[in-house]
């Protein structure tokens, strides 16, 4: 009864995938054909939403970054050279973009991975997926499955990283389609994940490109880290969410320091953080407010933050209604780059 359930929903699942592949841009590399498994109301919005999907691209210039071996976690993302914030370190179309949920059973909620079969099918996909593409990017995957030192391929799928596409909500109630979609590429499925991470990413739809923005200065040979879980948390609820990526426990820096319970406060300290409560407070105790969660963040190694560019842009203009004027211009300066970073795509 068991196996005849799971086989229904195996069959069921299978039968919602489409595989298409995103055709080349003109002038780009010939890798550059995505493999897009998902649901066809996601491509149509997306081709209504964009004329010619996809569009060009500018590349980076090439050796920026190297995947390399790392001490503890096989491989990993290295820079080349030194980044300041707001610079671009990896641009690159993904080889595959999936509906993050076909592993997950309908029958227990769609939330749920079934244990028994849930990590099957999505080799099942993956591997299927693979006979799909054209052959250089049949190539670089296929070396990437291979290659995969610390997950088979089912795990493989745990670890793309979350690329929403914004598609309208009404196509999503009216249609039901997955929400979330993750990508496998050449290099951002190396990026490790860090609780105090430097760069940012962001996927952007109309060039189909996935980018990575540096989120603090970082020097030459230090590792591209990026995260895969809320950051504002204490280490055991972050390790928490951890668990489904494979992480147990985490090893980044923030995890292995000994101040653990400084971490903690200063991260609830940031989470705490009600900026409606600040802007009602007199410009002093609002500034002592805001300079105290600032440094929190910088302390956290947290500019990735979104909360981050508000903070510092609110601090700008109490120190404006205190008559500071370059203190506030150069809050705002930086707040306007932050808040840049966040938006950011590859037009920059
Ligand atoms: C997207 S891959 C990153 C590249 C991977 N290190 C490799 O060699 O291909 C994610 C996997 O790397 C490992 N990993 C990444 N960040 C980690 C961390 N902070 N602590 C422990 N393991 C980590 C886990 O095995 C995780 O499932």
């Amino acid at each position: 009864m068991e196996f005849a359930a799971t086989k229904a929903w195996k069959e069921a699942v299978l039968k919602r995938v489409i595989y298409t592949n995103i055709p080349d841009a003109a002038d780009s590399p010939a890798h550059d054909t995505v493999l897009y498994v998902g649901e066809q109301v996601v491509l149509d919005t997306l081709r209504r939403k964009y004329r010619n999907l996809p569009r060009q691209y500018v590349p980076l210039p090439n050796g920026l970054v190297a995947v390399q071996s790392t001490p503890s976690l096989s491989l990993g993302v290295f820079a080349k050279r030194a980044f300041k914030p707001g610079d671009v370190v990896v641009r690159e179309r993904p080889f595959l973009i999936a509906a993050a949920d076909i592993g997950f059973d309908p029958s227990a909620g769609g939330k749920k991975v079934n244990p028994l079969i849930g990590n099957s099918v999505l080799g099942e996909i993956l591997k299927s997926a693979e006979r799909h593409f054209l052959p250089p990017n049949r190539d670089g995957f296929a070396a990437l499955l291979t290659d995969y030192s610390l997950n088979p391929v089912h795990d493989l799928m745990k670890d793309m990283f979350r690329s929403l596409f914004r598609i309208g909500e009404k196509d999503l109630e009216t249609s039901g389609v997955y929400k979330d979609y993750r990508l496998v590429s050449r290099v951002a499925s190396r990026i490790n994940h860090s609780c105090s991470p430097n760069v940012v990413c962001h996927f952007d739809e109309a060039t189909f490109t996935f980018n990575a923005v540096v989120t603090r200065e970082i020097q030459i040979g230090e590792e591209i880290l990026t995260t895969y879980c809320p950051l504002e948390l204490p280490r055991a609820e972050r390790h928490r969410y951890l668990l489904p990526y494979n992480i147990d426990p985490c090893r980044c820096e923030a995890c292995e320091m000994t101040d653990q319970e400084g971490s903690n406060q200063r991260r609830k300290m940031i989470y705490d953080y009600d900026m409606h409560k600040v802007i009602q407070l007199s410009p002093r105790k609002a500034l002592k407010e805001l300079i105290g969660v600032r440094n929190a963040i910088e302390e956290e190694n947290l500019q990735f933050l979104p909360v981050y560019p508000m903070v510092l842009q609110l601090m700008g203009s109490f120190w404006a209604k205190l008559g500071k004027s370059t203190l506030s211009e150069g809050l705002q300066k930086q707040a306007d780059l932050y808040h840049s970073i966040h938006k950011s795509g590859p037009s920059r």
